[in-house]
This record gives structure tokens, C-alpha cells and sequence, in this order.
């Protein structure tokens, strides 16, 4: 199980401030999407010089133009994309293929995805990675629960969770046995950023 530090609502030096802190006890480092909206795939190249062990993935939101913006995140050093579910086959397709051109991988956002006939149609087009995504408006209703598991019970793919998980709550999303779990706020927004990530890493690790 993977432990995914996702970068949002952060300013470029306090990315490159909490990764310097994090970076021992993250496999996954997420460029999220409004970091990326806010410096473009600059902050991506930026990471990857930085932290070149690490995988790094592009919290892109890709919905359309998959293929373009695949290029633009690979080309920058990704080498996990995000395309949302519900875009077109096509999109995701094209996003997929480019994946391949890059060896990189493409994980699939299931945000707001609540019948499972979705993820029979992922299933058909060979999606590997899925992430089960409360997202954070959402998260004022509730943060990610176990019960999400059910969406993705029996399907093949690999699976990430993500959506207001902290120290409390990474053993239960554990649970699940999900491959990577996601976590944001819970780690960048904590007096020690450092020592938060750790705990999760070891509640996750064991
Ligand atoms: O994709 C995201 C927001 O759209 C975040 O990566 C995800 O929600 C994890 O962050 P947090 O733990 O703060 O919810």
C-alpha cells in the first residue's frame, strides 16, 4: 500500500516546502490541480528535478483534449496522469495511449461516480487505476468511508482512495486494502507536516 501526498492550495515554495519535510514517508507525490492551475506544468518540471526518485503524479482533471494534456504532464516529468470518468471513451483512450507512448500510467477519477455500470464501461476500455475520490466540497457532507469499497468490489482494478483522510481515519481507510491512499490537508495543513506523515505512513505500513 502506497501513501500519496496530494500538493493543493499551496503556494510553489510551500510545495517544495512540505516535500523537503515528507519526502521519506511518501512513495506517490501529487501535483494537485490548482497547483497546477495556478503555475502550469513548471511546478511539475520543478518536482521532478527536485525529487527525482519519486513517482509524481499530475492531478490534471483531464475531461477533455486527454491526448494533449496527457503529453504536457508526461513531457514535464509525470508519470501518473488523472482523466475523470466521466469524460468521453475517447478522451480517456486517447489519454491511455499516450500513457503507453510515455510508460506512464493513467489513474481515473471516479469523483461523483455512484452506479457501477461506470466502472463496467472502464473495465472494458483496460483502465488499470481507479481512485474512489470524496471531493473537497463534498467533503463538508463527510470525508472518505469504508462503504465507498462497494463501488469497485470484484473489478479488477487497482485502487486509490482519497478525500479528507487524517491520522484517525488512514487505519479504517487501510482497512480496504486499497494500493495507494491519498492524503492532503491532513498532511500540509499540519503543524508538522513531517511527523503527520509518518504516523500515516506507519498506520498504512504497520
Ligand atoms: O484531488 C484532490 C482534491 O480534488 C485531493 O488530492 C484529495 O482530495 C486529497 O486531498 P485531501 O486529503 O485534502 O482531501
Amino acid at each position: 500500500m502506497k501513501l500519496q501526498l496530494a500538493l493543493d492550495r499551496l503556494t510553489w515554495d510551500e510545495c517544495i516546502d512540505v516535500l523537503d519535510q515528507t519526502k521519506n514517508s511518501v512513495d506517490i507525490i501529487e501535483v494537485g490541480t490548482g497547483v497546477i492551475k495556478e503555475y502550469g506544468m513548471a511546478i511539475v518540471r520543478e518536482v521532478r528535478k527536485r525529487f527525482p526518485s519519486h513517482t509524481i503524479m499530475a492531478d490534471m482533471k483531464t475531461c477533455d483534449a486527454g491526448g494533449h494534456e496527457a503529453k504536457q504532464a508526461f513531457g514535464a516529468g509525470a508519470n501518473i496522469v488523472t482523466v475523470m470518468a466521466f469524460s468521453s471513451s475517447m478522451t480517456i483512450q486517447d489519454t491511455m495511449n499516450v500513457a503507453r507512448e510515455y510508460d506512464g500510467r493513467v489513474m481515473v477519477d471516479l469523483l461523483e461516480v455512484q452506479h457501477r455500470e461506470k466502472l463496467n464501461e472502464l473495465e472494458k476500455l483496460d483502465v488499470a487505476l481507479v481512485s474512489l475520490h470524496i471531493g473537497k466540497d463534498r467533503q463538508k457532507k463527510g470525508a472518505f468511508n469504508t462503504d465507498m469499497f462497494q463501488l469497485v468490489e470484484g473489478f479488477p482494478f487497482e485502487v486509490a482512495v482519497a478525500g479528507g483522510i487524517d491520522e484517525t481515519t488512514a487505519g479504517q481507510a487501510a482497512s480496504g486494502n486499497p494500493d495507494i491512499i491519498i492524503v492532503g490537508s491532513a498532511i500540509t495543513k499540519a503543524d508538522n507536516p513531517s511527523i503527520a506523515a509518518e504516523n500515516i505512513r506507519k498506520t498504512i505500513k504497520g
